[in-house]
């Protein structure tokens, strides 16, 4: 079949996509206009009109690359073509015209191999611009004339060294024409349980993992919409990086965010060092925060003193001890069991108040019996009768919460806390620290923490929020429990906005003068309640993901983890929160670890949230780094992770790496040569601008030791060197490892890798990251002797 004929059936499809988006659009309209009065009439007609507004996203952002492949199954009958794309279609007869790739039809386009293959009888991609085909690319599986090696070539190999050929645009891009079977049966695992994809340096595990949010979406649309999906990357920078893909695959509705961005309220951003993240990491973290918790439920040391109602008031020790443990006994978090202990703590004070008051009573009865004896005047009655009734006790109770000294005293024994409070105010405080480490030695006496660990985790007051707190926080917030600001900041914002209803009614009313008019049987034409009943919805209620992100206790339907081996356990506890039902993907290479508190083992990490539940694919192809890149990388892996093999690039060739030794002291001057070089060599080679017509037309990093950061990109002020989105869209970015972790570019400048090496534990790891960033060439450019591991280098 000739490009014209299938340009006659591109464009069919393209009439087709227009009908759907003038119906959508009417249904938009529609759904604007739609009548009824009153609350639930304003919601539902957001709701269709939101719906509406989605469905005319999705059919707009089909527009580029909407056909992208043909299938023809064995048979060759009509009904054996199908063409497969983007979004699903149906001609004017009902009939399907174009399948969705995620649809359990299209699955044979990327599970198909010619010794698999999966009932076709030929596979088609079809290359378009905007609405004209360009090209097409055949591959007829006719097993007979193949050879064993042909046999195993990979899936649509021209459409994809195509598209592996195109230069870097600092953002990714989907792959939906050219997705791999091995990256498919990833894509397309069912929804439940843990999935976890190991993969190395370039296997598609990021690209992979938005494809299977896109299809999950699609096969479980009624449960995703309503509980989401959530989406975790290790920086913003990332986010950045692949935030484009769900969107260009029609999905928008998910919560994309980082470790630090998962409390609500709080965006943290900055690392800790490596000994502070070590600790912080630990499982043992959540017995230090429970001993803070612990540590702020007091017992007064020699009883509360306490002047209440102008009175000097007292409880003693062991009756305090008895009322916080009760408290702690209730089985109810701190912030709840409070009250109870408020409660408590005042009827004491108010007996003691009772006591006082009694006695001095009685000694007043006992000296006018005594007067009275003296004078003859008759005893008073009944010494035994209660002094104070039920209510009186209540009434004291209340007086003494009125008053401001009881209140402080109480607080200082039991405070309302906010996991904010509770965790900044431990981790600038020696003495804190060491009396929550005393109370959860307590409690879990195996998982002590050492002075030193302590010490690690001081920090001034008034720091910012570091990535490894956010776990504590949520942690804290588990124990603590609401202390009622949400709830209260929400009535008062209800309570606002049907205040400024009714004004807005009433001004109507009276400015329009409809106060006044009567139906013929007497009724008012309209009151004020309709009004404001009308005008209280203020907007569009939030959608799934808008809800979900704000809502720290939100259940989500499946969550997908990137770089999951840099989670640590505290910030593992903190995800499964997220899914009380498992349904999660985890993507990772357990070789490329740079935290001090990440994974070495998936089965380490995750048993205890998912037990036997953990099923693992792996992914063995590179589509990143060339294969002479990838073998200077294979010498590195071998050294840090003697168990992983590494994966097989499928693209041979290109610039062999190189490393160039510089005279000591010399960074200077050869540093920015040297990056000048990689921008000449990149923008003018290969693929150059092929990706991304309108930006840079090669990209450059240098990938750099944390300690020289800021040194280096002082030497290279043209270089986008801030940890911001911009580094994404720069001809050259300055990164250390972690930064550079999930990104590529076409060409990498490694300086100083001895260095890095260096830098950590993880020294090795982070090394065998900055190698495997390139798409085209790698220079590492050394003052010191080149590590061992980085033999394979060919010397400039
Ligand atoms: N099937 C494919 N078709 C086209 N390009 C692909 C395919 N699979 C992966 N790629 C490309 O290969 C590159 C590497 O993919 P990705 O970043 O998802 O790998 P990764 O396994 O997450 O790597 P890392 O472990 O280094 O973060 C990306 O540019 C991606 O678009």
């Amino acid at each position: 079949m000739s490009i014209r004929a299938e340009q006659d059936h591109v464009s069919a499809l393209y009439g087709h996509l227009d009908a759907e988006r003038a119906h959508a659009a009417e249904a938009f309209r529609r759904a604007q206009r739609a009548g009824g009065s009153g609350y639930g009439a304003l919601m539902d007609r957001e709701a269709g009109v939101e719906e509406q507004a989605r469905r005319l996203t999705r059919l707009e952002s089909v527009e580029e690359g909407l056909c992208f492949g043909r299938i023809d199954l064995h048979g060759g009958a009509p009904g054996d073509t199908l063409y497969i794309g983007r979004i699903g279609l149906r001609d004017d007869d009902r009939e399907v015209a174009l399948v969705d790739w995620r649809a359990p039809a299209a699955r044979p386009f990327y599970s198909a191999t010619p010794s698999s293959p999966s009932g076709l009888a030929r596979r088609r991609h079809l290359y378009t611009r905007r609405r004209t085909v360009v090209g097409l690319d055949d591959e007829v599986f006719d097993l007979e004339g193949l050879s064993d090696d042909d046999r195993r070539s990979l899936v649509g190999e021209a459409a994809l060294m195509a598209s592996l050929r195109a230069g870097r645009t600092g953002r990714m891009h989907d792959i939906v024409s050219t997705i791999q079977s091995e990256q498919d049966r990833v894509i397309r695992s069912s929804l439940q349980g843990a999935l976890v994809v190991q993969g190395g340096p370039g296997t598609g595990k990021t690209v992979a993992a938005l494809h299977r949010a896109a299809f999950l979406l699609y096969t479980h649309r009624d449960l995703l919409e309503r509980r989401g999906v959530l989406v975790v990357g290790p920086n913003p920078v990332f986010l950045r990086y692949i935030g484009q893909v769900l969107p260009s695959l029609g999905e928008t509705d998910v919560v994309m965010t980082t470790v630090g961005g998962l409390f609500p309220g709080v965006r943290a951003e900055q690392d800790d060092g490596h000994r502070a993240a070590a600790v912080k990491g630990s499982l043992r973290m959540a017995a230090l925060v429970e001993g803070a918790v612990r540590d702020r439920q007091r017992v007064p040391e020699g009883g509360l003193e306490v002047t209440g109602s102008g009175t000097d008031l007292f409880v003693d020790e062991d009756t305090c001890r008895t009322i916080r443990d009760r408290a702690r006994e209730l089985g109810v978090k701190h912030n709840a069991a409070r009250t109870y202990f408020a409660n408590e703590m005042l009827t004491a004070l108010a007996q003691d108040q009772h006591d006082l008051l009694e006695n001095s009573i009685r000694e007043a009865e006992e000296a006018a019996a005594w007067d009275g004896a003296f004078k003859g005047v008759p005893e008073l009655e009944d010494p035994d009768a209660p002094l104070w009734s039920e209510e009186d006790l209540q009434s004291a109770r209340e007086t003494l919460w009125e008053d401001a000294a009881v209140r402080k005293a109480i607080d200082g024994l039991w405070p309302d806390l906010t996991p904010e409070s509770l965790i900044a105010d431990l981790l600038s405080d020696a003495d804190r620290l060491a009396a929550a480490a005393r109370e959860a030695a307590r409690i879990s006496p195996d998982d002590a923490l050492a002075p030193e660990e302590l010490d690690a985790l001081l920090r001034p007051a008034g720091a910012p929020w570091t990535v490894g707190d956010v776990p504590l926080l949520d942690e804290a917030a588990e124990l603590l429990g609401d202390d009622g600001s949400a709830r209260r900041a929400r009535k008062r914002a209800e309570a606002r906005r049907r205040q400024e209803a009714e004004r807005y009614a009433q001004g109507v009313l009276e400015a329009t003068g409809l106060s006044e008019q009567r139906t013929a049987d007497g009724e008012l034409v309209v009151d004020a309640d309709m009004l404001s009943e009308r005008n209280r919805y203020d907007g569009p209620e939030l959608t799934t993901a808008q809800r979900a992100a704000a809502d720290r206790t939100w259940a989500y339907g499946h969550v997908i983890v990137d770089e999951a081996q840099e989670l640590s356990e505290m910030a593992w506890r903190t995800v499964m929160r997220r899914i009380p039902t498992r349904s999660l993907t985890v993507v990772g290479d357990v070789a490329q670890t740079g935290s001090a508190a990440g994974a070495s083992s998936w089965t380490s990490m995750l048993e205890r949230h998912v037990g036997s539940g953990l099923h693992e694919e792996r992914l063995l192809v590179n589509y990143r780094t060339p294969a002479p890149i990838m073998e200077v990388a294979a010498a590195v892996l071998k050294e840090v992770a003697p168990g992983q093999e590494p994966p097989e690039s499928v693209r041979e060739g290109g610039d062999a790496p190189r490393s160039v030794r510089i005279a000591p002291g010399t960074w200077e001057e050869r540093l920015p040569g040297v990056a000048e070089e990689e921008v000449r060599a990149v923008q003018s080679g290969e693929g150059a601008g092929d990706g991304d017509p309108d930006g840079v037309a090669g990209r450059v990093a240098v990938i750099v030791p944390d300690a020289r950061h800021a040194a280096f990109a002082a030497l290279l002020p043209e270089a986008e060197s801030q940890a911001s989105p911009e580094v994404l869209d720069a001809p050259v970015a300055v990164l250390t490892c972690t930064q550079a972790k999930g990104l590529e570019f076409d060409a990498v400048v490694v300086a100083a890798p001895d260095e890095i090496l260096e830098q950590s534990p993880q020294g090795g790891r982070d090394l065998y990251v900055a190698v495997t960033r390139a798409t085209r060439r790698l220079t590492v450019l050394h003052e010191a002797d080149l590590p061992g591991m980085l033999v394979g280098l060919s010397p400039a």
